[in-house]
């Protein structure tokens, strides 16, 4: 026997054998890749969507993406990026229009940055004004106008797609929230039992959800249908304009001074609280403009007095609770279904429940009744001290922002000690702020199908488990036929 022939018969790797065992391995290995790798792109690609929030308190802009390989944008959107528009809401610059536009320059240009420059001239931008913007269009339409033209002269300043600025609907506002929160909880795609919406602002607020077995033609106005991914749900939705906490202050503020000027002990503030106010800033909205005593010139004292049993007599004066010609209301006479499965509370809700440490689900109405009571009792030079990061506005009205929110929850939507526990205060559902923003901007852009879209025969991994196993099975079928035909394959190899 040659050196040579010896050579290749004591390496192992010379055998027919280990050869097409090795080729075949490294097949089924680029088979296996290939069938791991081929539905994902090397590089992920995103398209965006920007969205406005001009609220009565303060403008918000959200950038969202959204996976762009996905067909149709059928791919999942959620926030990248959210910019605080510094100042106030655009409905205070109606005495300066062209403010209002400049106010929005700065997250304008931040919004630059945050996307990507390809992708500018097809991101689609919207602002939608809620009811700061109603309520300076009911009181004076041509201010309301301007502001909407110096906003939109700002926006087309910049390379986005701009789709427009207009005040949104309360029915719109409370279906987007809860569009939003469904969504965002995968609800939607999977035909889930859906969680209802309740979103409190400044100037109005609003309340969404699916109440089953509801006759809609009882109050067709507070009835929104969608068709989503082959699912129908008939919604309830209703917008309270006046409602929102601000508003709401207002008009208890107005309730307590309609004797006229002088001083007034307002249970909802703390003990030792006192600021001057004026009469013309308090009377300066729709909502109590009414309510203004002829000798209502000058100022007032508006002293605490830091107890939540008056607080919440003063904020139940606000809601009317008398008349409804329906078979059942919440207040004012709006028709209300019976409260159905969880909510979730956002915006306002969750900012104030959230101060006063009142977030946790599990604990029982009457604990957070307490628990606000002691805080409104607790002194104000004492409230200061304990939070001094926290502006002073804020600070002072937690009380009766708090006071408000369980009247409104309890007495105004009817809530009960049981159905209090379904209410879930939130900000953020997986990184993406709850809100009326995401709902409008996957309506408009027509993201959620009307239909279920049509799934793949295989999921991913099951496809990839077929080629591995076929590819293993192929293997060894080709191995035991090599034996079979080729006798030499019949002896394992051995060295003389
Ligand atoms: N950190 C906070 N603490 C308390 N309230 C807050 C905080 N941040 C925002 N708010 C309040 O949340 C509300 C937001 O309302 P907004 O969206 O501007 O009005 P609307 O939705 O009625 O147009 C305002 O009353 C604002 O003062
Ligand atoms: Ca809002």
């Amino acid at each position: 026997m040659s050196a040579q022939r010896e050579m290749k018969e004591k390496n192992p790797w010379h055998t027919p054998v280990t050869i097409i065992t090795v080729i075949g391995v490294i097949a089924i290995v680029a088979l296996v890749t290939v069938a791991v790798l081929q539905n994902r792109p090397v590089l992920q690609k995103y398209k965006y969507g920007i969205v406005l929030d001009a609220g009565s308190s303060h403008t918000a802009l959200y950038i969202y993406e959204w996976p762009a390989e996905k067909d149709n944008n059928t791919g999942r959107a959620e926030q990248k990026y959210v910019c605080k528009v510094k100042g106030k809401g655009i409905s205070s610059y109606a005495n300066t229009p062209v403010k209002a536009g400049e106010s929005l320059n700065e997250c304008m240009q931040e919004a630059k940055m945050q996307v990507p420059t390809k992708r500018h001239h097809e991101t689609p931008l919207y602002l939608g004004a809620t009811a700061g913007m109603r309520l300076l269009n009911m009181e004076n339409s041509s201010a309301s106008d301007k502001v909407f033209q110096a906003v939109e002269k700002a926006l087309q300043r910049f390379p986005f797609s701009y789709q427009g600025a207009r005040i949104l609907s309360g029915q719109e506002e409370g279906a987007f929230g809860w569009v939003t929160v469904n969504y965002l909880d995968d609800r939607l795609k999977q035909g889930l039992e859906t969680t209802g919406a309740l979103d409190l602002g400044g100037a109005s607020t609003q309340i969404s959800f699916v109440s089953k077995n509801y006759d809609i033609s009882e109050s067709p106005s507070n009835s929104v249908t969608f068709r989503l991914y082959g699912n129908d749900y008939n919604l309830y939705t209703h917008s309270f304009l006046c409602y929102g906490k601000d508003q709401v202050l207002r008009m208890a503020l107005a309730h307590q001074t309609k004797s006229g000027p002088g001083t007034i002990l307002d249970p909802c503030f703390h003990p030792g609280y006192l600021e001057l106010k004026d009469y013309s800033l308090l009377y300066d909205s729709p909502c109590v403009s009414d309510r203004k005593p002829q000798n209502a010139t000058g100022t007032f004292n508006h002293s605490g007095a830091g107890n939540f049993k008056q607080c919440q007599e003063v904020v139940k004066k606000v809601f009317n609770f008398t008349s409804c010609k329906y078979s059942r209301c919440s207040f004012n006479g709006v028709f209300q279904p019976p409260l159905q499965g969880p909510f979730g509370a956002f915006s306002a809700y969750y900012y104030v429940m959230d101060f006063l440490k009142l977030t946790d689900a599990t604990m029982p109405l009457k604990d957070v009744k307490e628990k606000l009571a002691n805080y409104c009792a607790t002194p104000w030079n004492e409230i200061v001290k304990q939070h001094p990061e926290v502006p002073i506005k804020y600070l002072a009205e937690y009380c009766f922002s708090g006071t408000y929110i369980i009247t409104l929850l309890t007495d105004g939507y009817n809530f009960t000690s049981e159905s209090y526990s379904n209410i879930n205060f939130i900000k953020k559902i997986k990184n993406s702020d709850a809100g009326w923003t995401l709902g409008y901007m996957l309506n408009l852009t027509n993201m959620i199908p009307a239909e279920a879209p049509d799934s793949p025969p295989l999921p991913h991994a099951g496809y990839v488990t077929i080629i591995t196993i076929s590819a293993l099975i192929l293997f060894v079928l080709f191995i035991l036929s090599l034996r079979f035909i080729c006798p030499s394959f019949q002896k394992t190899p051995h060295i003389v």
